[in-house]
């Protein structure tokens, strides 16, 4: 992972080959994407603090796990410091560190974890796993004022699948698995956990849980919530473990409590998940609809029917211009969105400005996946929708884990990227997607920035759904990140004036934490911070991180 930025050096988002994205931008938010852009730093332009790793602490660390396996250079601890959101890079960016770690562990096993944490407990230290990296809700970051020392802990060694139990379909796996580790070894015995966020390539099976993440496909195999059946997780002087029963009624649910713990209730090692026979036959196929209004409903009448298929995603209109704009020159959409259909839809009184694309998987056997189109076809249809084949669906698959790239792209040319989640119930989405549009129009105004907000829905369950925002606007002069806050916050403020919740999949950190009253009332907040003291009394497991 690229120390400043997403995903593995040397690649990067280019719009050589994709002729409408530049004027697109200029037009949306007025940033040249042909003027030079600004690399960021070279390393060793970082103003990099001293480790404060004290030689008994460096002693007990190297005693467990070898030297080796102990790292304080400059760059193992500025690289497991933050997260990938957009003001951890803006900040790593102007070499603005504060709090890293003062050294980078990397343990092979449990029994090496639960001697790393006794060391750091004694040490009266502080303790950060860190899985991939990944989080964009400050997860990771210690306290800018903590005193104490800080470890990190890099769980990337425990990365096996250790069992299959091939009757129950539950796979035991090793916690910093990441993606295509896990993946991969469970595909060349015909299996798949079928859990795929957008950050797949650099994020790990702890760190989902950790965050309660989903993935593009979660419709069918659950948010990792519903995937995880059992635990191991290492605390203070106690190792945790959970039964891998389908279901319990033995009080509240401990297996719930580390879900979205970030860190906080303990190391998870290891994970009990369902996992899925890959499916003979997957298929995402794409649909437009004529406006957000009745492509929204018909993912809700989708959710409401018999069909159950694995993708349900639609894009308002100002993403499925967007879309268009990142099309490549002979590809893809250009093809689909022929002047023929074109005809056809101006013929039937369409508002192209007000179209949207809509992508839909389906997954299983040929007759199940048949079956699912023809239900979902005829939906379709109800709602003023028409199918347009295969064609942008497989292009869709194909860039979904290339699109994290663009941001640190943007980056270069001034412009401040990000997203916000949430979910609500199908009777609060319109009316939350409405206010959360107004919201950031006019933050854009109080900035006095040309900005754009564009969203799609992501997930759809039984009684509501997530809606996912991006937002991006021209950094003016002054400090971005107070400029990103103004945004931020005003996007934020509406998913909780709008019935919604702070994040749908994106987690709390510090990012979000200023919410957490509104969200769960004070009274929750309360239940979480007395867990949390119960199980570190402490704080020495990554303090400060979802409530204080
Ligand atoms: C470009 C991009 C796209 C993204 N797309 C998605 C998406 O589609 N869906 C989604 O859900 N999220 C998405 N995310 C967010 C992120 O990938 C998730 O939050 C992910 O679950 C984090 O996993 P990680 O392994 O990287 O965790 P890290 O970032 O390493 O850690 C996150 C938190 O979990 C804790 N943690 C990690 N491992 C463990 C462990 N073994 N035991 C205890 N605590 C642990 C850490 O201490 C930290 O508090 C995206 C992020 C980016 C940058």
């Amino acid at each position: 992972m690229k120390w400043w930025g997403w995903g593995v050096d040397g690649v990067a988002f280019s719009h050589d080959d994709k002729p409408s994205l530049a004027p697109f931008v200029q037009k949306v938010i007025d940033v040249d994407l042909n003027a030079p852009a600004v690399a960021p730093l070279a390393f060793e332009e970082l103003d990099v603090p001293a480790s404060q790793l004290s030689e008994d602490l460096e002693k007990a660390l190297s005693g467990v796990l070898g030297a080796e396996y102990v790292v304080s250079t400059d760059l193992d601890r500025v690289v497991h410091a933050f997260g990938k959101s957009l003001r951890d890079l803006v900040r790593i960016r102007a070499s603005d560190l504060r709090r890293i770690p003062d050294v980078v562990v990397y343990p092979a096993n449990e029994e090496q974890i639960v001697a790393v944490l006794d060391a750091v407990v004694a040490a009266d230290a502080v303790l950060i796993p860190f899985g991939g990296g990944s989080n964009i809700a400050g997860s990771l970051e210690a306290p800018a004022d903590e005193t104490r020392q800080v470890v990190s802990l890099d769980l990337g060694r425990l990365n096996k699948v250790l069992a299959i139990d091939e009757e129950s379909g539950l796979a035991q796996i090793q916690a910093g698995a990441l993606g295509p580790d896990l993946e991969q070894q469970l595909g060349e015995r015909g299996w798949t956990l079928g859990h795929f966020p957008d950050s797949f390539t650099h994020s790990s099976l702890g760190g989902w849980i950790a965050t309660r993440s989903s993935g593009m496909q979660s419709d069918k195999y659950g948010d990792i919530a519903d995937i995880t059946k059992a635990l191991r997780v290492v605390q203070p002087g106690r190792t945790l473990a959970t039964r891998a029963v389908p279901v319990t009624s033995t009080g509240p649910s401990v297996r719930e409590m580390i879900l979205g713990s970030e860190g906080r209730l303990g190391v998870i090692t290891e994970a009990t998940v369902q996992v899925h026979r890959k499916p003979a036959k997957r298929v995402v196929l794409g649909y437009f609809f004529p406006d957000w209004k009745r492509g929204v409903a018909a993912m809700r009448a989708i959710s409401a029917s018999d069909a159950t298929p694995s993708i349900t995603r639609i894009s308002d209109a100002r993403e499925t211009a967007f879309s268009f704009a990142t099309r490549k020159s002979s590809k893809g959409f250009s093809k689909f969105m022929s002047s023929a259909l074109i005809a056809v839809l101006k013929k039937r009184g369409w508002d192209l400005d007000q179209m949207c694309l809509s992508f839909i998987g389906y997954e299983g056997s040929e007759e199940h996946v048949a079956r699912q189109r023809k239900l979902v076809k005829k939906i379709v249809s109800d709602h003023g929708g028409i199918g347009v084949g295969e064609g942008p669906g497989a292009l869709y698959d194909q860039k979904k884990f290339d699109t994290p790239y663009i941001r640190d792209f943007l980056l270069d040319r001034g412009a401040l990227a990000d997203v916000s989640e949430t979910s609500a119930a199908w009777s609060k989405l319109m009316p939350l997607y409405d206010t959360t549009v107004e919201r950031a129009n006019k933050a854009f105004a109080q900035l006095g920035v040309k900005g754009y907000i564009m969203c799609h829905l992501s997930h759809s369950y039984h009684s509501g759904a997530c809606l996912y925002f991006t937002f991006a606007f021209k950094a003016g002069e002054g400090d971005p990140i107070a400029q990103y806050d103004v945004v931020k916050s005003a996007v934020q403020q509406s998913f909780i004036d709008s019935a919604g919740t702070l994040s749908h999949h994106h987690a709390v950190g510090t990012e979000h934490s200023r919410w957490m009253g509104d969200d769960i009332s004070e009274a929750g907040v309360q239940m979480v911070s007395g867990i949390f003291s119960v199980v570190d009394p402490g704080r020495n497991l990554n303090p400060g991180k979802i409530v204080d």
